[in-house]
């Protein structure tokens, strides 16, 4: 008989979830349930999940693996209602939660009535959410961190790999101690940094319009993830409340050194700073995925007349090639302009690179 999954929240990461799953085990019956109910409509429409349900308390007796793919509040309720819950006995149950340690003690009560849960995080995604945002190479190269409790059978932990397989996600084991203080350094402080530099712009936008024009552009682009669903951020800061209190004292500690470095105007100590951050940056991986998701540009002079956007465009869409984002960034001179294309992977950045070189258009990495 063929196996079924069931998807708790098919959102951008439940839904990504179900697209992978269906790659790898094209015989599985996918189900999913969406508080959102339109959102799961249009899962089942986009042919993410196989059907639609309106509640899952009877699917869930009869599926071989369950996602709890909601936010991580929602993700703690979900464990409860499924520990009442008559379940398969060699049923996997997983979650793709930004933060492990309050999720792994809640699970306690399902392994206390002999359900295997396994803590997941995929370290992939974007600031987008819904079903519709859903990508089955969501995760290729990306670290997915699986928290299984000590009594946890390696078996099981390999059956959840192989269900995950699809993804072409690196799976790393650790403790949701170790998880919920490396993602707080990687992911959810810098969350609340890019937040509280938009929202210093906000208040210099109010008195001077100027600011908001000039926040176009780079200022947009590293605040990115300032973009992020405001209702997954909250709970995730509720969840890792403790390490984000230590790393925001650490963090107002090197405000403190930096406020004294630019009040000392030491041209020395100014340049060490800068200097030791670079070489340290400089240093990381460039081909790997981390937390935070890179996009790749890249830059093409394009004439500047009608029908140049459009041309570009359907040259990539003739490769199968797709674009994240499209920007006109700088006009040069009065006939060139630059057109910034980005695209989710280094892949598809060079094939797109090669693509236009062949179409005669000049492109950069760089600008
Ligand atoms: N967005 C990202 O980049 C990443 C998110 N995560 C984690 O994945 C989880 C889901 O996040 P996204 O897919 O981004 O959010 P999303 O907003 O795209 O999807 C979440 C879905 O859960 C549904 N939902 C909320 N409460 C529910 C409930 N009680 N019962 C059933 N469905 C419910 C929502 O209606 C929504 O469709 C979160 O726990 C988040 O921490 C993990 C890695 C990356
Ligand atoms: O690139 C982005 O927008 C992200 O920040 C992705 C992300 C968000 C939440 C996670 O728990 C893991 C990765």
């Amino acid at each position: 008989m063929d196996k079924r999954v069931l998807i708790i929240g098919v959102g951008l990461i439940g839904g990504s979830i179900a697209l992978a799953i269906k790659k790898e085990h094209p015989g599985v019956y996918i189900t999913g349930y969406d508080l959102n109910e339109q959102n799961c409509r249009l899962a089942e429409k986009m042919n993410i999940i196989d059907e639609c349900l309106p509640s899952f308390e009877k699917e869930a007796a009869a599926s071989d693996l369950i996602i709890l793919a909601c936010p991580v509040e929602e993700v703690e309720q979900k464990i409860c209602q499924l520990a009442e819950l008559p379940l398969k006995p060699e049923a996997i149950i997983t979650d793709v939660g930004s933060t492990k340690v309050k999720i792994m003690e809640k699970s306690a009560v399902l392994r206390e009535k002999g359900a295997v849960f396994i803590g997941g995080h995929p370290m992939a995604g974007s600031h987008k959410s819904g079903a519709g945002s859903a990508r089955r190479h969501l995760f290729e190269n990306a670290f997915y961190i699986l928290t299984p409790a000590g009594n946890t059978t390696e078996e099981k932990v390999c059956e959840l790999k192989s269900w995950l397989k699809g993804t072409g996600a690196n799976f790393v084991v650790m403790e949701p101690e170790e998880h919920d203080m490396v993602t707080g350094v990687v992911s959810h402080l810098p969350h609340l940094i890019a937040t509280s530099i938009v929202r210093q712009v906000k208040k210099h936008a109010g008195v001077n319009e100027r600011v908001r024009w000039l926040a176009a552009g780079g200022f947009r682009d590293i605040t990115r993830i300032a973009s992020s669903s405001p209702a997954m951020w909250r709970d995730v800061v509720k969840h890792n409340q403790s390490s984000l209190l230590s790393l925001i004292d650490e963090w107002i500690d090197e405000m403190e050194y930096v406020k004294d470095l630019v009040q000392s105007g030491d041209q020395d100590d100014i340049y060490s700073y800068f200097a030791d951050a670079k070489k340290f940056r400089d240093a990381l991986p460039v081909r790997a995925r981390g937390a935070i998701d890179a996009f790749y540009d890249l830059y093409v002079d394009v004439l500047d007349k009608p029908g140049v956007i459009s041309h570009v465009t359907a040259v990539l869409a003739e490769k199968r090639i797709s674009l994240t984002n499209i920007r006109i960034i700088e006009a040069r001179e009065d006939v060139f302009g630059v057109l910034r294309l980005s695209f989710q992977t280094e892949e598809d950045r060079e094939k797109a690179q090669e693509c236009l070189i062949k179409n005669d258009y000049e492109t950069y990495l760089n600008m």
